[in-house]
């Protein structure tokens, strides 16, 4: 992992508390890129990112915000390495799986920067939506996981998240927020382009296609399929630590997977935990019958015409 040992090494993403920067430094303004919200950050280093130079034996992670990213991260670290908790703890999750197109102001590390630092196979994660997937990823014919969580349960998360990471812009009321998710202004832009997208292209490229309310059914059916796209054998008594390792209640308490490494000037957990729910169906605690009506004519209406399905519980 990044420290500061030379004075030319990049900083860490936890260290920015020393660099005492307020929360106004931090909360982003944001730009569109080919219609897609961003952060000024990433969309200044818009033509790195999509430059980007991807092998053929990396692994890309691609998710929407909140869909299950990091618990697939910390799935694939655990098949990758035959199940040794002590390995998966070698570093924080945003070190072991580079963000690409997450930008920081230097000298912290940029998602490219640690990235094109990392030695091969790597494994790597984007929010990007698959139209603005960096080319070399098809050239290369890099794998690629996608993990789908359904809009309600995604939006909700996503709210809470953008309350607690200083990252983010303000998401305001959960009623203003719902309106901005579905007109797509969040950052990474619209869900449902995003599901649909990726959904579209699955079977033309070598991409796992899955689901979130799948994996909290059935996580040893799941996490089968991941091995087997990895083309990991695994024993029984692997996969029951795997699964034992990356359910919600040990990785909540995993520090190098629950993202409490960071000052709270970036993320507060008090506010809402990264590690918040991680429950199907959660999202009718907080939509109104109203607000939720709405919603699902809407929802009808954006997704017509696509033959994928969610559950919005289990
Ligand atoms: N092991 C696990 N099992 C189930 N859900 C998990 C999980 N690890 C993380 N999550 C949930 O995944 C969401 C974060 O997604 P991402 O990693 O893409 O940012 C959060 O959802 P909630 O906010 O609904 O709890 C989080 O709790
Ligand atoms: O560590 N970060 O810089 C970070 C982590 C998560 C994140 O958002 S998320 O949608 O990928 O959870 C944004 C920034």
């Amino acid at each position: 992992m990044c420290n500061l040992s030379s004075p030319h090494s990049k900083m860490s993403l936890e260290k920015m508390k020393d660099l005492h920067l307020g929360e106004q430094d931090l909360q982003p303004e944001t730009r569109e890129v080919n219609g897609i919200l961003m952060s000024k950050l990433m969309s200044d280093n818009w033509d790195k990112i999509w430059n980007f130079q991807a092998k053929p034996d990396d692994l890309l992670i691609a998710t929407y915000a909140k869909a299950g990213t990091t618990w697939t991260q910390e799935i694939v670290d655990m098949i990758q390495n035959d199940g040794d908790v002590q390995k998966c703890q070698r570093a924080n999750t945003y070190d072991r799986h580079p963000f690409i197109e997450w930008t920081l102001p230097p000298p912290l590390n940029s998602g490219l920067d640690l990235a094109n630092k990392m030695p091969s196979p790597r494994t790597l994660k984007t929010h990007l939506p698959v139209h603005m997937l960096p080319p070399s990823f098809w050239k290369e014919n890099s794998k690629i996981i996608y993990v789908a969580r359904n809009a309600k349960d995604c939006l909700v998360s996503y709210y809470y998240f953008s309350r607690m990471n200083k990252m983010l812009p303000d998401p305001g009321t959960l009623g203003e927020y719902i309106e901005q998710f579905k007109a797509g202004k969040v950052l990474w832009g619209s869900w449902y382009d995003h599901v649909k997208g990726w959904w579209d292209v699955k079977d033309q490229h070598r991409i796992l296609y899955l689901f979130y309310e799948d994996m909290k059914e059935d996580p040893k059916r799941e996490i089968k399929k991941i091995a087997k796209f990895l083309e990991k054998d695994i024993s029984e008594e692997v996969l029951n630590k795997i699964i034992y390792h990356t359910s919600f209640d040990v990785m909540k308490e995993n520090p190098m997977a629950n993202y409490t490494t960071l000052p709270s000037s970036i993320m507060d957990h008090s506010i809402s935990p990264f590690m918040r729910k991680g429950m199907p169906g959660d999202w009718k605690n907080y939509f109104t019958v109203a607000q939720s009506e709405d919603f699902d004519e809407d929802y009808r209406r954006k997704m017509a015409g696509s033959n994928i399905t969610f559950r919005t519980e289990i």
